[in-house]
């Protein structure tokens, strides 16, 4: 009930729409409420036609009387069928309208709700699941809204009149019918909770396979390289197949406990027609009168069929928007787990504010050298979730203008850095300053272009991929930071140019293709701060000088932090930092951290050598020469 609630209050703009489908409603019932009474009145003056003879001699006048009384009354039941089908119309057609916008509603605060969640809760969340969730949801939740405005006025008004006309016409039909109601209502909300559950669980079951489905088809190349069709197709029908057999148990409940209410109905009004032909034998009621009640009473059935649609579809709304809700519910500072974003650097100085360590690791001759960091990572410690820490204390800071990159095992935290640096988690302990990042995060990521390790397009065309980094801009711009970022050098090769759809994700591009098109992006972004996550890693020899030309150009003047992987670009930093085990272990230039035995130099070395051992283990650096 409190869900119903839920949905009702949610959707509460739609009220207009509810209102206007229940008069519509109302209208209908009280035209088909008139019928029985036309047709009960017809019957009386026919029957008093045959039984006064006058029936058999059409030359009577009193018969052109009668005549003209039934075709009354037979104009009188087309008047009605016609305002029920008009008004029944009107009804339907507001009944689309609200449907479509309530799909609105449900769609657009979902995706509002997704988008405000953190990155942390889609650590955690399958893509097909969350598209589940939201097509169930907004159609039982839409069906339920029409079904419940449409029927519920009938209900009250079909209810209240069958009872009050047959108390008027002899109260014991009254008293049947008022025990037939609530001993139905009693059985169908009895069936409701199991109900609910077994659906709970067959939806849970149909979201995994949908979670699943999504991700097979989106790595559909995976799977057929590793021959996991039939892996996959035998899981996805498992799911369904368990869907099955709790369908079995949950049918077998319904319907067992439907033919119990049917059951007890079909004996009420049992009751209620022998009361009515017996009452008309002995002279109570005319046989108009009859008419009229055996009418009413297939009328009064309405209701209590209607009230198990209604709970029916209920029922189905409130399962079906359970999930739903549960992500709705989710408070996204909570999802997230708390933990400091990155702050403007305090304006009373570096030192003041920060380690000594983490102030003395701005470089020497660097750009800014003398001036606050651009970003500063003060005592950080991380991790994810409840997870060992990944970093567990991290000190550096980086002048503005200043080149640094970050060498370190695979799996070292170096891509955790960068996460940390555009607030998508909060840090367990410790302090990130970044000059930019005062106003919150749409401040703090405006003010970082980043290239990801998985360049991750969009499924429009190239243009449009790289717009996405300043919607809004020119071909000419768009163009222009295609030809530095080397896009301009494959584009003329595709079927439509810079208007050729790349497919999802980018399918239809090569790796090195996509990972320019993410440089461009990034660069069109146009940031103070650069990000470049193994940004060249798929580009052969050829292509990469081409796009590291474009990348120095526009790195010139702004910070930026690289994780790269070949050492020859690393070399051209202003700094390096190593990390090892989750600890900065060296800062420092190229050339100092070359002499200094650490892992740079090692790496040097490995680079130098041929053994295999060595150059595996540079692999385990993500490094290449
Ligand atoms: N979203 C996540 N949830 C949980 N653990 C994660 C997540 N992302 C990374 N990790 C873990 O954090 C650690 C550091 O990962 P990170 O991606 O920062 O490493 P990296 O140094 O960038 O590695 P690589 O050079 O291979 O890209 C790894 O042990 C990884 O398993």
């Amino acid at each position: 009930m409190t869900t119903l609630l839920r949905i009702l209050r949610f959707t509460r703009t739609l009220a207009p729409y509810y209102v206007g489908i229940m008069i519509a409603a109302a209208i209908v019932t009280a035209a088909g409420l008139a019928v029985p009474f036309i047709t009960g009145r017809a019957t009386d003056v026919v029957v008093d036609a045959v039984s006064s003879g006058i029936a058999g001699d059409p030359a009577a006048e009193a018969v052109a009387g009668t005549v003209g009384t039934v075709l009354l009354l037979a104009l009188a039941l087309l008047a009605v069928s016609l305002v029920e089908a008009g008004i029944g119309n009107v009804g339907g057609y507001w009944g689309d309208v609200m449907s479509a916008k309530m799909r609105t509603i449900l769609s657009t605060r979902y995706f509002e709700q997704l988008l405000a969640l953190p990155q942390r809760y889609y650590d955690d969340e399958l893509t097909g699941t969350i598209v589940a969730r939201l097509n169930r949801s907004i159609s039982e939740v839409t069906n339920f809204m029409k079904s419940f405005s449409n029927l519920f006025v009938t209900l009250i008004l079909t209810t209240v009149s069958v009872l009050a006309i047959s108390a008027w016409y002899y109260w014991p039909l009254a008293v049947l019918l008022a025990i037939a109601y609530p001993v139905y209502f009693w059985l169908t909300a009895l069936t409701s909770r199991r109900w609910q559950r077994l659906e709970g669980e067959k939806n849970a079951h149909v979201d995994v396979a949908s979670g699943r489905f999504a991700e097979v088809v989106g790595q559909m190349r995976v799977v057929k390289s590793f021959v996991g069709e039939r892996r996959e197709l035998n899981a996805f029908a498992d799911r369904f197949a368990r869907t099955e057999t709790l369908t079995e148990s949950q049918s077998r409940h319904w319907h067992r406990m439907d033919a119990l209410r049917q059951g007890v109905l079909h004996l009420i009004f049992f009751g209620l027609y022998a009361i009515i032909f017996v009452q008309t034998v002995t002279g109570r009621f005319t046989p108009g009168d009859m008419v009229m009640l055996v009418q009413l009473m297939a009328m009064a059935r309405q209701p209590v069929t209607s009230l198990s649609w209604v709970v029916d579809t209920a029922q189905r709304a409130i399962a079906g928007s359970k999930s739903y809700f549960e992500v709705m519910d989710l408070d996204p500072a909570a999802v997230d787990g708390g933990g400091e974003r990155p702050v403007e650097p305090r304006g009373d100085g570096v030192g003041a504010a920060g380690s000594a360590e983490a102030d003395a690791a701005v470089g020497p001759g660097s750009a800014g050298a003398g001036a606050p960091p651009a970003i500063a990572f003060r005592g950080v410690r991380f991790g994810y979730g409840d997870a060992d820490e990944v970093l567990a204390g991290v000190d550096f800071a980086v002048a503005p203008g200043e080149r640094v990159a970050f060498v370190g095992e695979s799996g070292g935290g170096k891509t955790t850095i960068m996460s940390l640096l555009m607030g998508l988690y909060g840090v367990r302990d410790g302090r990130i300053e970044i000059a930019g990042a005062g106003r919150g995060l749409e401040d703090l990521r405006r003010s970082i272009g980043v290239v990801f390790q998985e360049p991750a397009l969009f499924s429009g065309t190239v243009a449009e991929n790289i717009a996405y980094g300043r919607p809004g801009a020119s071909r000419a711009e768009i163009e222009a930071v295609a030809a530095r970022a080397a896009v301009d050098r494959f584009v003329d090769q595709l079927p439509d140019g810079y208007d050729t759809v790349v497919g999802e994700r980018g399918i239809k591009l090569s790796g090195g293709q996509k990972q320019r098109i993410a440089v461009a992006r990034a660069m069109l972004k146009d940031a103070p701060i650069f990000v470049l996550d193994e940004a060249t890693s798929a580009l052969d020899t050829k292509s990469e000088r081409l796009v590291q030309a474009g990348l120095e150009d526009l790195m010139g003047g702004r910070t930026s932090l690289i994780i790269a992987h070949r050492l020859s670009t690393i070399a051209e930093v202003d700094r390096i930092v190593t990390l090892k085990d989750g600890r900065i272990d060296e800062i420092g230039p190229p050339a100092e951290l070359a002499a200094s035995g650490g892992i740079y130099a090692e790496l040097l070395a490995l680079q130098a050598s041929s053994a295999r051992a060595d150059r595996k283990r540079l692999q385990d650096f993500d490094v290449v020469g």
